[in-house]
């Protein structure tokens, strides 16, 4: 069946095999906070999620530990194909006897996240960071954008001990670590200042990053958002604010875009090549947003594969977008949840990379709308699961309706008894 495939996507001039290695080398941050429901471990994880995002579902086996979290990242990495990378959020820390036990966020040290880096260095990722604003006593509950000098001061010390983490992550994994600023600061009703906390959140964020770092190791990333639960009417980093903080800070600052932090009718794969104009590198959350920032778990469908196909036919692959997944479903398997939006995120780059990009660009060109448009719709008849199954052969991993047999064995086995 794959040499079948084969043919009939060289008919139109594409090389899967090239599709196949290219895709290979491409790193995906598999983020660790679908396992615990971005609990973590630094502060009592019975209290609830804040700062304006929210997992629903109690599904039973959440990971408790960091042990427990490593485990169910192993069987994730075992079930995806394609290269990866580690997101971990700052409240993923783990503190022993051994490096001094418990200190604040302001307080935290690369050594908290010495055995993230044994864990990566075993398994050859790369780890990407993020601080941790939200869901802690010293959320007032603003951070960086306080009026409370105290409050700010906590958060932005937090900021700089994350900068000397990501640099220590970058340079001991030996690649580049990046760092993303959010913070669900905003207020649920109309304010009476709005710009009081952009400007305080910029020169907050102006202090974070005149902590010493390179920037070819450590890429802070800033993330705009348009609104969350509890600040419906305001967000203090909004994506006029994060747009603008990352263009007045070239070789500083890098712009994030979440896809599930716009209105319902914009779309981040519109977004993509307009932001590639004006910045070299620009990093994503991919998400699935139902009517809001619901962060349910990524598909492979319509809007996924523009996101992906904007990103190849843009020159994207080539580390100038950085990609991460960003979404955490508690009501179904947690570990089916994460291994099928990473496998629907490989879906989507291998499909853009079977796109035959350039003659479609060629007909456009040539204002050959007729053809675009015939064209383009019949790729979704390709042989593509061919392909992909192929794809996965060649990377180790479990073809599609093979993998959930084995989660369900680990779910009796392990999860079920947590
Ligand atoms: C846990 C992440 O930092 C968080 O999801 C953030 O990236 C976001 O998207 C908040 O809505
Ligand atoms: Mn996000």
């Amino acid at each position: 069946m794959y040499n079948e495939a084969k043919e009939k996507y060289a008919a139109l001039g594409v090389d899967t095999e090239q599709a196949m290695a290219r895709l290979m080398k491409a790193p995906v941050s598999l983020h660790c906070w679908q396992g615990d429901d971005v609990r973590g471990f630094d502060t009592d994880p019975t209290k609830p999620l804040t700062g304006g995002i929210q997992t629903t579902g109690n599904y039973p086996g959440r990971a408790r530990t960091p042990e427990e979290l490593m485990a169910d990242i192993d069987m994730v990495l075992k079930l995806c194909p394609g290269m990866k990378k580690l997101n971990l959020h700052a409240n993923y820390a783990i503190f022993d006897d051994a490096n001094g036990g418990w200190v604040d966020r302001d307080k935290l040290e690369p050594k908290h996240f010495k055995k993230w880096v044994d864990f990566c260095k075993e398994r050859g990722l790369g780890c990407d960071f993020n601080p941790t604003f939200f869901s802690h006593p010293k959320c007032d509950p603003l951070t960086l954008s306080s009026p409370n000098e105290e409050t700010r001061r906590f958060w932005i010390d937090h900021g700089k001990a994350c900068i000397r983490i990501s640099q220590y992550l970058a340079e001991e994994l030996g690649q580049p670590c990046v760092m993303n600023i959010w913070t669900g600061d905003g207020f649920k009703d109309i304010p009476a200042d709005r710009m009081g906390p952009r400007m305080r959140y910029k020169e907050s964020i102006d202090e974070i990053l005149s902590e010493p770092f390179d920037f070819n190791k450590v890429k802070p990333c800033v993330e705009s958002k348009v609104f969350g639960i509890g600040v419906e009417a305001y967000t203090v980093g909004s994506a006029e604010f994060s747009l603008n903080y990352a263009a007045a800070n070239p070789g500083k600052c890098i712009p994030l875009m979440d896809n599930g932090h716009y209105h319902p009718t914009e779309v981040v794969s519109d977004k993509i090549p307009a932001l590639l104009v004006f910045f070299p590198e620009i990093a994503l959350h991919i998400t699935r947003p139902v009517r809001w920032d619901s962060d349910h778990v990524v598909l492979f469908d319509d809007e996924t594969r523009e996101m992906a196909k904007e990103i190849v036919r843009c020159g994207g692959l080539d580390g100038r977008v950085k990609m991460a997944l960003d979404y955490f479903d508690a009501s179904v398997n947690r570990v089916a949840a994460w291994t099928l939006g990473f496998r629907n995120w490989q879906k989507a780059l291998l499909n853009a990379l079977l796109t035959p990009s350039d003659s479609l660009k060629a007909d456009q060109d040539a204002g050959d709308f007729t053809a675009v448009l015939v064209r383009q719709d019949e790729l979704k008849t390709l042989p593509f699961g061919a392909v992909w199954d192929e794809y996965c052969r060649r990377c180790g991993a479990p073809l599609d309706g093979t993998w959930l047999d084995t989660v369900r064995q680990y779910e009796k086995e392990v999860l079920s008894q947590r």
